[in-house]
């Protein structure tokens, strides 16, 4: 197989080079674009990050000037990704895929001790898939964040979820997270092998096989979706919604699932299809990138030994954290 780089998001690709003013209107022309599309409260959850509020409140629409003024403001952001903790289907070792399935107690204590590693990373926004494991994974991880925001999902389902999800107090809304839930975050769909226990099926069509249908980039299990499918949903809602969060300096995690972040990561890292196929993810697990000037720079786990490393990249990350400390003595 010939090794190549998909484009899934064409007009957005990243420069190596200073981001020039002219890929600069391109992304706020993208970033627009992405507020024309959007309708209702859907736009909320956009235009909130430009609006210098935590939170976004479903009712309020901040003008197009806020908006260009917050993209003026910043040039870094950090993302956080995280795989969820294991689940208790990991745990029997089955096919999980787009079945709802909660965490263990173990995958709890992972998602426990992913908040502590990123306890001193900023985090603005929030993005989990629409299944429950990784929403109880960012949500433990911020019982253990030093900034101490209320992480708050954003229902927008119909005009009743909004109107009721309201909060009357700004100051309520700035010590507030938004978390946006899409199911285009969700694990990919693994069709019949739903449910199959993973070494029942090795013995039963043979480790060649299910070793393709798990890790080839475009080879779709029986009836399901193959990483490629995965990636064009997963991929697309990255560039249309969070990638606009990033460009105006809102630091964002995002807690998905093995395969859809594989996809990302393969976008982020501007990975071949070959190259994808070796990659893994351990569950609980936070990877840190910076974006800046239009790139995305992989810092790697802040876990351990490597936490100054990942402080000493970025001076605004220094920064973060001091004011931290000094808020915390
Ligand atoms: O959906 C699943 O079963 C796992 O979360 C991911 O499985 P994989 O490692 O087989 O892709």
């Amino acid at each position: 197989m010939i090794a190549s780089r998909p484009s899934f998001c064409p007009d957005l690709r990243r420069s190596s080079v200073r981001l020039s003013s002219e890929v600069f209107k391109v992304k706020i022309g993208r970033l627009e674009r992405s507020l024309c599309r959007s309708s209702g409260n859907k736009l909320s959850a956009v235009i909130a990050s430009a609006s210098q509020t935590s939170v976004s409140d479903p009712i309020s629409t901040p003008s197009r000037n806020d908006l260009s003024d917050s993209l003026k403001k910043s040039n870094e952001a950090s993302l956080i990704l995280i795989r969820h903790g294991e689940s208790l289907w990991n745990e029997k070792n089955l096919f999980t895929g787009s079945v709802d399935v909660p965490l263990t107690k173990k995958g709890v204590e992972e998602a426990i001790q992913a908040g502590k590693r990123i306890s001193n990373i900023p985090v603005d926004m929030i993005y989990t898939s629409s299944l429950i494991r990784a929403q109880m994974t960012a949500m433990l991880a911020m019982t253990e964040h030093r900034q101490q925001k209320v992480p708050i999902i954003l229902h927008d389902e119909n005009e009743r979820a909004r109107t009721w999800g309201r909060i009357f107090s700004e100051e309520t809304k700035k010590q507030s997270i938004p978390v946006v839930t899409a199911w285009q975050l969700n694990e990919r769909m693994y069709g019949e092998l739903q449910g199959l226990n993973k070494q029942e099926t090795v013995e039963r069509y043979g480790k060649e096989q299910v070793h393709e249908w798990r890790r080839s980039y475009d080879i779709p299990p029986p009836n399901g979706e193959s990483l490629a499918m995965c990636a064009q949903r997963a991929v697309t809602y990255f560039c249309d919604e969070i990638e606009p969060q990033l460009f105006i300096g809102k630091n964002v995690m995002i807690a998905a699932h093995g395969n859809s972040l594989r996809s990302i990561i393969m976008y982020l890292d501007k990975l071949t299809t070959q190259e994808v196929i070796s990659l893994e993810l351990s569950t609980g697990v936070p990877l840190l990138y910076i974006f800046k000037e239009g790139r995305f720079v992989r810092r790697g786990s802040p876990v351990g030994p490597t936490e100054a490393g990942v402080y000493a990249y970025t001076g605004k990350l220094a920064q973060y954290r001091q004011k931290l400390d000094e808020m915390s003595h």
